[in-house]
């Protein structure tokens, strides 16, 4: 079951064209990471189906439900992380909290948010007086306020530590396995690598490639790397290889195969293959071709 669905999305400010037709659907229980260039559109997509823009054209629904047209019963089902702290910096952890228990129709115990997010010593302390990612952290438990079957995180780990982002990730993780269903930004491409079920990439408004993290992957060579004796002769492979003195490259999407060949012809000629190295190509490798493009 898709519980958002984005087709044909064009968001303007002004003249501009910040979404440019942009199409991708997030099911039931999945985690779906939108990655991409800066200013590539990522924000005002999450902002669309948030509700609180308006698309020039194009459809968005969630849950069936038209967000611009129905916040309010979409809010009462979606937990929501924006780059923006809202918070009000005289509260404490403690009442901002309490205030947020009045203003949503979810329930949770604040006692047990602030365990999971680690701010539980910091329950006293005013907002405006915790360090940034404690502050994120606290965004973050108001995302997940009362367990809502959809989450949408705007860049959730920007500023933590890697302590804090592991601690992020594994609450992300135990909400998939309750079902939930998670739709986040990230610059961080590990954080995708790490959690995402499927992703896609956006650049210039457009979703420029998108799938699982394989299909993704897969469509971009992988790399075989080693030193050989100089002035042999390479076996045949069914990849690009380049030779630069003894060092050689093979770019190729039969990672399996051209490895066996190599092996088998360096066992033939008794040849030692220094500094052998066979990597698939990263979803960083991916980015950095699409800001290129
Ligand atoms: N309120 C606004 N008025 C005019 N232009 C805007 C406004 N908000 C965003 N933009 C522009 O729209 C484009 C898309 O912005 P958006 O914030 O959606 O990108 P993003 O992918 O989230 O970027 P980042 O990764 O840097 O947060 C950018 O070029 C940005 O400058």
């Amino acid at each position: 079951m898709n519980v958002i669905e984005v087709s044909e999305l064009t968001y303007r400010y002004g003249q501009f064209v910040a979404v440019a037709g942009v199409d991708f659907t997030v099911r039931q229980g999945e985690i779906f990471a939108l990655l991409g260039t800066n200013g590539a559109g990522k924000t005002t997509t999450l902002e669309t189906i948030e509700g609180f823009r308006k698309p020039a054209s194009g459809r968005v629904r969630a849950f069936g439900l038209d967000p611009a047209a129905d916040r309010p019963a979409l809010s009462a089902r979606t937990g929501v992380m924006s780059q923006q702290t809202g918070l009000i910096g005289e509260l404490t952890v403690a009442e901002t909290l309490d205030l947020w228990a009045g203003l949503t129709t979810r329930k949770d115990s604040a006692k047990a948010l602030l365990s999971t997010v680690e701010l539980t010593h910091r329950a006293d302390v005013q907002v405006d007086k915790l360090s940034g990612g404690e502050r994120r952290r606290l965004d973050f438990a108001l995302a997940i306020w009362g367990r809502p079957p959809l989450v949408i995180l705007d860049e959730p780990t920007t500023g933590l530590d890697p302590e804090s982002r592991q601690g992020l990730w594994d609450t992300v993780e135990h909400l998939k396995d309750i079902g939930t269903s998670v739709l986040l930004t990230t610059h961080y491409l590990e954080e995708a690598q790490a959690l995402a079920d499927r992703v896609a990439i956006m650049h210039n408004g457009r979703i420029q490639v998108s799938g699982t993290l394989s299909d993704v992957l897969s469509e971009q060579p992988a790399r075989i790397t080693a030193k050989v004796p100089y002035g042999m002769e390479l076996p045949k492979l069914l990849g690009d290889v380049a030779l630069d003195n003894e060092q050689l490259t093979v770019q190729t999407h039969d990672l399996q195969a051209d490895l066996h060949e190599l092996l088998q012809w360096a066992d033939r000629n008794a040849v030692r293959l220094r500094d052998l190295n066979a990597t698939q190509a990263s979803l960083q490798e991916i980015f950095l071709s699409i800001g290129k493009a």
